[in-house]
């Protein structure tokens, strides 16, 4: 079917491709470093990201250095149509140095920031809480010892300022987004101590003001994780409670929660008492697994409500998955791309209709434009964006994938 076939399709139901695709082309998606490396990082140590997170499988490769990684995440971005960004975790440092946590600075990331700049994308931030001695009890912010909240608060200082930086050098706000695998194997008798201090160590390490231009805080919750599955004290109640009253950005993580929970039904309700989201769009199969999200039902939910509520305007939309079983680079391309895809199917569904006959409770007429409307040539206007963008798809998509991942494949 010819672009202009699909056009009149979809102006048929009063739906305008080209504003869908205006629209598009403007929505960046933060990609995640983390997914190129298995969440190792570059920092001189051994050792798995612990924290309960845990990338599985050793398909040929993984990025070892940074400009490996820069390499594969180039190659990624210019098989995703539009321009993005880049989140990056506080451990995949570039420098000659060994700081600590506690001792990051901005010029360990210079080089990062320099490369950004050369591709023009903007960077996303987060200080990293796991995969290190000082995190070992499974706790960090909220940990009873002094001694150890102040090591985490000071690397969550530095790491928000690293990230004002970065937004400032780059022009656009950096989030800097907080998650630290506290927690308890067995059922605590005080949940609330933990909590009250993971709430003071937040407040310390936000305690300077930034200008929002630079630098977005935000804070994401975790229903359970490996080794903390009686409590998490940064639970969902616990971080949406502190984003209303502190004025951060509630991130929601599509992984941390029930596997029954409807992520997508929670925006609407979030979007009321906070005023910016961030999304981790992630897909759990039976757990927090984190496998590389298709163009599911859950995503596709995801996408429109983004749309009917009107999100898409505070809310920022980063990746959170790893998959060590295939090639890394065509993850964050499949991946990135369903997004996408689910954002478009989003634009180009007749809201205005759909929601008078909801009005109306005529949920007859509802559900037959709904079901009708997957019928609709979906795959030619998304072609016909890639094209546009300068970007491949089918089977030259399928092609140019083997062949990046084949010339990795004899990394060490
Ligand atoms: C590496 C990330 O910070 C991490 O995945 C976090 O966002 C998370 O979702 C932990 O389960
Ligand atoms: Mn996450």
């Amino acid at each position: 079917m010819s672009y202009d076939s699909a056009k009149a399709a979809f102006a048929d139901l009063g739906v305008d491709t080209e504003a869908a695709l205006n629209r598009l082309a403007d929505i960046p998606i933060s990609m995640h470093c983390w997914q190129g490396d298995d969440v190792v990082g570059f920092e001189q140590k051994t050792g798995s990201s612990g924290g309960g997170i845990q990338a599985t499988g050793n398909h040929p490769g993984r990025a070892r250095t940074p400009d490996e990684l820069r390499a594969d995440l180039e190659f990624s971005y210019s098989m995703i149509p539009g321009k993005h960004r880049l989140n990056l975790h506080a451990c995949y440092l570039d420098t000659d140095q060994n700081p600590d946590r506690d001792e990051i600075e901005f010029s360990h990331f210079a080089p990062w920031v320099d490369w950004a700049k050369d591709q023009g994308l903007g960077l996303d931030f987060n200080p990293t809480f796991f995969a290190h001695a000082k995190a070992d009890d499974n706790l960090t912010l909220s940990h009873p010892d002094q001694g150890i909240r102040d090591f985490w608060i000071e690397h969550g200082k530095r790491s928000r300022d690293i990230a004002a930086q970065m937004g400032a050098a780059l022009g656009t706000p950096c989030v800097n987004n907080i998650w630290v695998p506290d927690g308890y194997k067995d059922t605590p008798v005080d949940r609330m101590a933990p909590r009250q201090r993971l709430e003071n160590s937040l407040d310390a390490m936000m305690a300077t003001p930034q200008d929002k231009a630079q630098v977005l805080d935000a804070v994401e919750s975790k229903l359970f994780g490996i080794g903390v599955e009686a409590c998490t004290v940064g639970s969902h109640e616990f971080y949406m409670g502190y984003a209303i009253r502190k004025g951060t950005l509630l991130c929601l993580d599509m992984g941390h929660f029930h596997p029954t929970e409807n992520v997508a039904d929670k925006l609407s309700s979030v979007a009321l008492s906070v005023d910016e989201i961030l999304l981790h769009v992630s897909r759990p199969m039976r757990w927090d697994s984190d496998h590389v999200i298709l163009l599911d039902d859950a995503i596709l939910q995801m996408a429109q409500e983004l749309v009917s509520a009107d999100l898409l305007g505070r809310t920022h939309i980063g990746l959170d998955f790893f998959d060590a079983t295939i090639s890394r680079t065509a993850a964050w391309v499949i991946g990135t791309r369903n997004m996408q895809k689910a954002l478009l199917r989003a634009l180009l569904a007749p809201w205005g209709g759909l929601k008078s006959a909801e009005n109306n409770l005529d949920y007859t007429s509802r559900l037959v434009v709904t079901e009708e409307i997957k019928d609709l040539p979906y795959a030619t206007v998304w072609a016909e964006f890639c094209d546009r963008m300068g970007v491949a798809s089918g089977q030259a998509l399928v092609s140019d994938l083997h062949r990046y991942q084949a010339s990795v494949a004899g990394r060490g």
